[in-house]
Parts: C-alpha cells; structure tokens; sequence
C-alpha cells in the first residue's frame, strides 16, 4: 500500500523543490552532526589534554584538523560552531518556508483536480454519486492528504537527520554507532504491530467521516420533515451516534499513539544504557569519547521517537491518499469527452429526433426502451405519463445531459455524440421542480444566461416569467436571495429560474414540472408567458396534467420507459 500512496504523492509534488527541501535538511542535519563531532577536539581542549582518549577513536576527528595544519583553540572551535549553527538555522528556516509551499501547493492541486474530475464528470456518474462523499473528498480527505504529506516531509527529514547523527557517531566510536543502529533496528521491528493499527484506524476514518458528513447533509436537507414527524431525537441520536464511532476511532488513534510512545521511551533507555554500559566497561572509550556520544544520542532519542509517531501518524492518514485518489480516478474515467472547446452545435431549426433509444440506469431493468420520437422546432409539446415511467430520463437525453445506451439523438440531422453532445446543451435551457438559485443577488442569478443583459432585459424577462415580485424586494433587482435562493418561497424560485432559462433564448426549452409548486393564478401568468413563445421556440413540458401540459397541441404519453401514445399520430 505504502508504495501505492508514494506514486500518487509523487505524482503530486515539484521533484525540484523536493530535491531543495532533502538538500536544505542534509545541509540542516550535516551542521549539526559537525558541531556534535567538534565536541571531541572542545573536549579535549578544555580537559587540558587528550591523552586519556583512546586514539584510534579520536583520530578521524583530530587528525582532520591536523591534516588542515590547523592546531584547535578554544575561540577557533567556538567560532566554527557558531558558523554551524548560523548555516544550521538558515537551512532550516528555508526548508520550513519551502515545505509549507510544497503540502500547500499540494492541496491546491488536488483539490483543484477533484474538482474539475467532478464538474467534469458524467451526469449519470454524478447523478449516482453519493454527496457526501465529494464533500468528504474535497473538505477531510484531501486535509488529511495534506497531513500524509507533511507526516512523509517529516519522515524524511527525521530519517536524514538520524542518518548524519549515526555518521558522527561513527566518526566518533564505530561500535556504539553501529550497536545503537541494531538495537534501534530491533525496537522499530517490534514496533509493527502497532504501525498495522494505526494504518487499520486511518482507514475506518475515512469511512467514518463520509457517514458524518452523508448523514449531517441527508439531515439538514430533511429539517422540514424531521420537525413534521417529530423525529428531532431520531435524527439528533443517528447524528450523535456516528459522532460517536468517528471519536472512538480517534480515541484509540490517540491511545495507540501514547502506548507507541511509552514503549518507545522504555526501549530507547534500556538502549541508551546499554550503550552506555558497552561503551565504558567492554569496550573501554574514555570519557572525552563518551560525552559527545551521550550528546547525540540525547539528540537521537526524541529524533527517534518523533519518527515512530510521524511514521503513525502517516500510517493513519495514509489511507485518505488512496481514498482521495480513487474517487478522483473514478470522476476522471467518468469525464465527458472532449475538454476543449466544444464545437458549434445545430440551432434547432428542423427537428429534433429520437431514435430506437434505450436507457438503463440500473442494470437489467430498461428505464426507456426502443424511443422514437421526433420534435419539430417551435412545435410545443406535452410528455405525460406515470411516476418512474422515464420522462425526466428523456428530458434529460434531449437536453444533452445523458447519452442513451443505444440509439440515436439527432438535432437538424447532426447527431449529438462527445462534444456535440456538450456543445447542444448550450442551447437548452431547463426548469425542473427543485429550481438551483445561488447565493447572489436576482441579477447575479439571471446574468447566468447573458451576462451582458441591461436592466431592462431583466425587467422584461421577470414580467414574462411571472416573476416581477422580485422588483419589490428590498434591493429589487439587487436583492440578495442567500444560499440556494433560500430567501424565496419554492414558487418564487421556480419563476425567477423560468426568466433565467427565458433570458437565455434556448433552442430547446425543458420544463419538468416547473410549475409544481406555483398556485393557479401564478401558473396561469407562467401558462400565459409560455403560450407566448409558442412556434418561437422548441418546448419540452414534462408533467402530470396541468395548465402547463394543457398548453401543448401535442401530448407524447410514456409508461414503463415506452412511448404508449402521440396525440400527433391520432391527427394524422
Ligand atoms: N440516477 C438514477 N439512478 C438510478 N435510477 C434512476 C436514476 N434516475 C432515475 N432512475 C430511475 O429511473 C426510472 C425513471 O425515472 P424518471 O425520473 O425518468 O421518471 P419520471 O417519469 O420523470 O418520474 P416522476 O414523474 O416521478 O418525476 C425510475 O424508476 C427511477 O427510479
């Protein structure tokens, strides 16, 4: 798995700038390693002499300086070190600086690619999509991505710097040094377990936090409903309780975290004793020798703790990489072809044609079978029939929002595949029962559909949608509608989405529904405003009887995902 998240991460990050950031922690790592190893010749100047010192351990260092024809004084060797930790500091600011931009960078990017995967993506892919889990993706996923990316940052300068303590220590006393890289060894193999678990816990995060979120959004968009049934503790207890299982996954992230440590500590000890037992009595180095080596090996234990619970906490983020990367994989094999622009599409001037169309959205059960179908442009026409029977289905193929399975759709004899599909959709405007306002005043709204269109436009377009309420408003025109359009009852919404699809001039306009929730006077003045587009424009009304579906010379009825009736065939 491990390997997996390193290809996607490297995938993600500039190597340039990688390369920077291990060079700038070698540098950070390399400087403090020569001030642990300048402590022996220190050391020996301050003792007075290092006659006591075993020479074949100190000789890497001393004879450097000798071989530099340079006799070691007390504000040399200080000044040397204060260059060291100037160099030190510096390296290490940059690196921090750098780093920051490289996992910022990151998450920009990955969130910008799940988003374009995701508005990029199929209709019939999105339609499918559970929400929660693109809010899961772009909101805790790709954070935790981001925590994974810095956890690695972390590893691998952690890794580097323990790399240039074991050379010092080396440099200093080879059988310490390669004793404590055993022993250490050993205590990281124990230690697998616990890595398992962490990684296990990060996994059932991601599951956790797509419930959370499925069920706060599934809960506040049923407010209305809870409070009817009275099934607030229902649905606070169902909330409450995937809270819960979210916090015990943390919990026991937490807890296997603080085991991880104590164990750690206990075992570097013993380490850091035994070591120090070796170090004096079997192998017998003097304390000149033994000082600098308790010094970095002071320095090496919170270094190696601090990797065993990076390496946990990347173990339990990790998985969010994976998560991340699937979904977005799965919105990109489901783009619409062609992401360039689109070609110019057919105006609608003729006809627009079904042909042995057929669609299934759940696999075995068709939800439209063999549909032909011909509209001719500007004729109006009604299509009625059953709940479920598939006219929203077919609205949608008409609109370019899905292509059938098998069969043709053809405007002006120019069939709507790829990009023309998309380019067709330019064309069609659409008003269905749940009409999307966006949080934005009335023009910001209607300049949707052309944004270059003057007030008086505007004022035309509401008039004829039976939406000139709006101009009373507080604002008029200007008045905020807050989220969704909220401020608005679910008929003012439907008729200010009517002016926005009207002010865009479609080729095709689909009216699914879009008067379900207006009163009879209002759907009369929307009945009226439509009448008067008649033979102007190709019109689509989706419904079950009504004054809008009255309107329509023809009507087409669908039962079962086929055409049962057309009233044009009775005519002819
Ligand atoms: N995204 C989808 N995934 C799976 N099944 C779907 C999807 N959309 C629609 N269906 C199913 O396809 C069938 C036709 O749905 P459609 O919305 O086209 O019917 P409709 O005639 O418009 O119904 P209504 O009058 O109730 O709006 C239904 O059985 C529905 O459950």
């Amino acid at each position: 798995m491990n390997r997996e998240i390193l290809s996607i991460l490297l995938q993600l990050v500039d190597r340039r700038r990688v390369a920077i950031i291990c060079a700038l922690a070698m540098v950070g790592a390399l400087t403090e390693g020569l001030g642990f190893i300048l402590l022996v010749p220190l050391l020996a100047l301050l003792v007075g002499s290092a006659d006591d010192a075993d020479d074949s351990l100190l000789s890497p260092v001393t004879s450097f300086f000798e071989e530099l024809g340079w006799q070691p004084t007390l504000a040399g060797l200080l000044a040397i070190f204060l260059a060291l930790v100037a160099v030190r500091s510096l390296a290490d600011y940059i690196r921090v600086v750098l780093s920051m931009r490289q996992s910022i960078a990151i998450v920009d990017a990955l969130r910008a690619r799940a988003l374009d995967a995701l508005l990029n993506a199929e209709w019939r892919f999105l339609s499918r999509m559970r929400q929660s889990e693109n809010r899961a993706l772009l909101l805790a996923e790709i954070d935790r991505t981001a925590t994974a990316v810095d956890q690695f940052a972390a590893l691998t300068r952690i890794a580097i710097g323990l790399g240039v303590i074991f050379l010092a220590a080396l440099a200093i006393a080879p059988p310490v040094a390669l004793g404590g890289v055993i022993l250490g060894g050993i205590v990281f193999y124990l230690y697998r377990g616990l890595r398992r678990r962490a990684r296990k816990t990060g996994e059932q995060l991601s599951a956790h936090w797509r419930r959370v979120y499925g069920l706060l959004e599934e809960n506040l968009d049923a407010l209305r409903s809870i409070k009817s049934f009275g099934k607030e503790d229902y649905a606070s207890d169902r909330i409450l309780r995937a809270f819960v299982a979210l916090r015990e996954v943390r919990m026991r992230f937490t807890a296997d975290n603080a085991l991880a440590r104590a164990l750690l500590q206990t075992g570097a000890a013993v380490i850091a004793a035994l070591l120090i037992w070796l170090a004096l009595v079997p192998w017998g180095l003097s304390p000149i020798t033994i000082l600098p080596l308790a010094a970095l090996s002071a320095r090496a234990l919170p270094q190696v703790s601090g990797l065993l619970e990076t390496w946990h906490t990347w173990a339990h983020s990790a998985p969010a990489v994976l998560a991340a990367d699937s979904l977005i994989r799965d919105a990109e094999a489901a783009s619409e072809t062609g992401a360039g622009t689109p070609p110019l599409s057919p105006l609608l001037t003729k006809a627009l044609q079904f042909r042995d169309v057929s669609l299934s959205h759940r696999k075995g059960i068709a939800t439209l079978q063999d549909i032909d179908l011909d509209l001719r442009a500007g004729e109006m026409v009604a299509l009625v029939g059953p709940s479920g029977a598939g006219k929203s289905t077919l609205a949608d193929i008409a609109g370019g929002l899905i292509a059938p399975d098998s069969g043709q759709v053809l405007v002006d004899d120019v069939r709507l595949d790829g990009d023309m599909r998309r380019a067709w959709r330019r064309r069609v405007a659409y008003v269905d029962q749940a009409p999307s306002l966006f949080d934005g005043t009335v023009r910001e709204n209607l300049l949707w559909a052309l944004p270059e269109a003057d007030d008086a436009t505007l004022r035309n377009v509401l008039q004829r949608a039976a939406a000139s309420f709006v101009l009373d408003l507080p604002g008029g025109i200007d008045c905020p509608l807050g989220e969704g359009g909220r401020q608005l009852s679910g008929g003012e919404r439907q008729r200010v989405v009517l002016a926005r699809a009207l002010l865009k001039k479609p080729s095709l306009l689909i009216l699914d529904e879009a008067t379900s929730a207006l009163d009879s006077v209002s759907e009369a003045a929307v009945a009226e405003a439509i009448s008067d587009l008649a033979g102007q424009q190709t019109i689509l009304i989706i419904g079950h009887r009504g004054a809008l579906t009255d309107l329509a010379p023809r009507t087409v009825t669908i039962d079962a995902g086929r055409i049962v009736a057309d009233s044009r065939d009775r005519q002819e």
